[in-house]
């Protein structure tokens, strides 16, 4: 993790260069963690990407929306390119325009941020990074033609051609498992390792999974920093079996994967009758799930050659017929800046339908941090704790640590792991999976 030196820029936006303190709001304003890497380097490349495919895949895109489409293809790239330079200068962030589902929601959060906390490197890192994801959906949704282009498709449905040989050989270790705790904490794990191919830690470069899935669950066991499994399973095992799981979906390609395999183990196993999944309503974060990802991905399985994965596909979309599978409505709260703690108070009929679930997966890192709310705990505070109320029903969350904050360690196992790696918070190599039950 470098950046590019520049003193004038740190000095003119009171950059400190320190850690992030203890119990402060994580933001790029301090020089030594990985917000401020971020915006320094991660998010400009992303976006000089974005505009660079705009102008690579210009004639594509005009043959899909339109010869007309081309001015709107120009604009744009400039956007785009123009986003990047305001966050390289420490920009504002200022309120949004037009009539989309959550602007209203998006102005009332921007307007209650004091003055001094409202630029890309002052605000919380949290506020700040999604922000710039809405931007970016602002730019194509102010042009009707590519209102309905997803920058992203093509790289997530890339991620997921990289992965069918990891995908065929986890359906055909999992075509005759039993129901028993041992089963499904394998299941879990699976599903947490499938969270560290992910497109926007490496700013949109691929990551295929290689090697076989459930070997490595057992090597990487010694990364499993927290293994709160036993208690899921005791939760959803104790439960009438007639319930609702939902799962809050992070990446699309291999880890959608793991998350539908598992949501067909627990309406196999008779452990819940629906397993909802909540996806996102904007393109965000590079990889994450959106509605058409889903049914892109269950119908690429169907008319996939190989019939173990074909099967795969129809039984997932012959569920999804069923209702056992379902894709919940559109939320807008999953894209906005709100830690998850605020939900409540803020999106009261969100809050509501999870108390209906048994259990909740969140899944990923940045669910991770909106669980957390983007603050520097002590690595050993309990997850309870950092939770601040925020508790609908059971709950769980499988992440690999991509980002600088944690909570639920041991005593004096952040420092071991700091000795062997100052970076060890920002690879995802290690994961944990913790639950809170309600
Ligand atoms: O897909 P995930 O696991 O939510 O990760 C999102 C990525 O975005 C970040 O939250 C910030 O860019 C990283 O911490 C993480 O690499």
């Amino acid at each position: 993790m470098s950046s590019p030196p520049d003193a004038d820029f740190d000095v003119k936006n009171g950059i400190i260069d320190a850690e992030t303190p203890p119990h402060t709001e994580l933001a790029a304003l301090y020089k030594q963690s990985f917000a401020y890497y971020t915006f320094r380097v991660r998010l400009p490349s992303t976006l000089a990407t974005i505009a660079a495919s705009l102008v690579k895949d210009k004639d594509e895109l005009l043959a899909t929306y339109g010869a007309d489409a081309g001015a709107d293809i120009e604009r744009n790239a400039a956007a785009v390119t123009q986003l990047r330079e305001d966050i390289l200068n420490n920009g504002p962030l200022l309120a949004f325009e037009g009539k989309d589902p959550d602007t209203q929601m998006w102005n009332a959060f921007l307007e209650k941020l004091p003055k001094e906390k409202r630029s890309y490197f002052t605000a919380c890192w949290l506020y700040s990074e999604c922000y710039m994801y809405r931007k970016i959906s602002a730019i194509f949704q102010a042009t009707p033609r590519l209102s309905a282009f997803d920058y992203f498709r093509e790289q997530k449905q890339t991620a997921a051609k990289l992965s069918v040989d990891a995908m065929l050989a986890v359906a055909k270790a999992t075509r005759q498992n039993e129901r028993d705790s041992g089963t499904f904490r394998q299941l879990i794990k699976l599903n947490l390792w499938g969270n560290r191919c992910d497109l926007s830690i490496t700013s949109g470069k691929q990551v295929k999974p290689t090697g076989n899935a459930f070997d490595q669950v057992t090597d990487l066991e010694p990364k499993l920093l927290i293994d709160g499994t036993a208690a899921i399973w005791q939760a959803i095992d104790g439960a009438s079996g007639d319930g609702i799981v939902d799962i809050i979906f992070d990446n699309a390609g291999y880890e959608v994967y793991t998350d539908l395999i598992l949501a067909e183990y627990i309406i196999d196993k008779g452990l819940a009758a629906k397993v909802r999944f909540n996806a996102k309503a904007i393109p965000w974060f590079i990889s994450d799930v959106m509605a058409h990802d889903y049914h892109w991905t269950l119908q690429f399985l169907a008319d996939h050659p190989d019939p173990v994965l074909s099967e795969l596909g129809k039984k997932w979309q012959r569920f999804t017929a069923e209702g056992k599978f379902e894709l919940s409505p559109l939320e807008q709260f999953w894209t906005s800046p709100y830690e998850f703690y605020r939900m409540r108070e803020e999106k009261p009929a969100l809050y509501a339908r999870l108390q209906e679930a048994e259990l909740i997966i969140f899944k990923g890192d940045l669910n991770y941090r909106k669980l957390l709310g983007d603050f520097s705990w002590p690595s050993t505070e309990s997850f309870a704790t950092c939770l601040r109320g925020f508790r609908p029903t059971n709950l769980c969350t499988l992440r690999t640590v991509k980002a600088d904050l944690i909570c639920g360690l041991g005593q004096g196992v952040a420092e071991q792991l700091f000795a062997k790696d100052k970076e060890w918070m920002l690879t995802g190599e290690y994961g944990v999976i913790q639950f809170a039950s309600k």
